[in-house]
């Protein structure tokens, strides 16, 4: 089957950091990409230029998931599978107005728009599993079953994401499996001071950073594992066993 002919896969977030590399390695391996993004960047210009499908929606609206939908029912009629990596990331703000803002962006964005999305869109992948294997991915973090306080909103809607992916992957079998990917120290953000860093990484057995690449090698097992769905990999060097 061409990549012309392959069904494509929706990655969200694809506009920077990890969802950008999961983008260009997808591509890279001759899928189809649809790049959600929500602030412009180069990067997406570049996927463009290599044959990916661009669409923008802000996910702290429930509009905005749904103007996706309606994106990507437009661009194709069938889909090999959905990588839901789009994430805010604050720590909870002391001020409990503020912390009750954060709580509506943070559910939007990682229990609402996924929600949406797969009832959106699973005609499509339920369309693409007569000829392949489908698949839904949640990117979550080990967080989600081990929180820290200081992110309790963040750690909360993630848990409820994990707790929403076996769900899915009850209702959507035999069809579509869905995993979810739990994340620990792969990509420091630049606010992280080395002392943070240090920190982590004294608690992750493997002591150093996964980066984007170790996501993508467990994504990739999720795609080309037809007997695995309500399930969760751990990509973090070890650091669940410590915290
Ligand atoms: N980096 C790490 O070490 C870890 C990452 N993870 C998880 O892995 C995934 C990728 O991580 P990482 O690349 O670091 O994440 P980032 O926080 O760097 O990027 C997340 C993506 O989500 C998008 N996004 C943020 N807010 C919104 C919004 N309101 N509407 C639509 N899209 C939005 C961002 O777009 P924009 O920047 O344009 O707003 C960006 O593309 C996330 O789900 C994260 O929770 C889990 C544990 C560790
Ligand atoms: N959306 C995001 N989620 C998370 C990020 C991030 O940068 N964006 N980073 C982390 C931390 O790096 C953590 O894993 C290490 O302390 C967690 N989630």
């Amino acid at each position: 089957m061409s990549t012309h002919d392959k069904p494509p896969i929706l990655v969200t977030g694809a506009g920077r950091r990890v969802g950008l590399h999961i983008a260009q390695r997808l591509l890279d391996d001759g899928h189809p990409v649809i790049a959600h993004y929500h602030r412009p960047s180069e990067a997406i210009e570049a996927l463009v230029a290599r044959g990916a499908i661009p669409i923008q929606a802000a996910f702290d609206r429930a509009e905005g998931a749904h103007a996706l939908v309606a994106a990507v029912r437009g661009q194709a009629v069938s889909l090999r599978a959905i990588v839901h990596n789009a994430s805010a990331f604050t720590p909870t703000p002391t001020d409990m107005d503020a912390a009750d803002a954060m709580f509506e962006h943070f559910f939007s964005i990682h229990m609402r728009t996924p929600y949406l999305i797969n009832n959106g869109l699973i005609d499509l992948l339920r369309a693409a599993a007569a000829v392949t294997p489908t698949d839904i991915v949640h990117i979550t973090d080990i967080f989600a079953v081990s929180p820290n306080p200081a992110f309790d909103i963040y750690c909360a809607t993630k848990a409820g994401l994990e707790n929403l992916s076996r769900s899915f992957a009850m209702r959507y079998a035999p069809q579509v499996k869905v995993n979810t990917l739990q994340p620990g120290p792969i990509l420091f953000k630049d606010s992280h001071t080395e002392a943070m860093r240090q920190r982590v990484l004294a608690e992750t057995p493997l002591g150093r950073e996964g980066g984007p690449e170790a996501v993508y090698r467990a994504l990739r097992a999720l795609l080309d594992n037809d007997y695995l769905t309500g399930t969760a990999i751990q990509v973090d060097g070890g650091r669940h066993l410590t915290r």
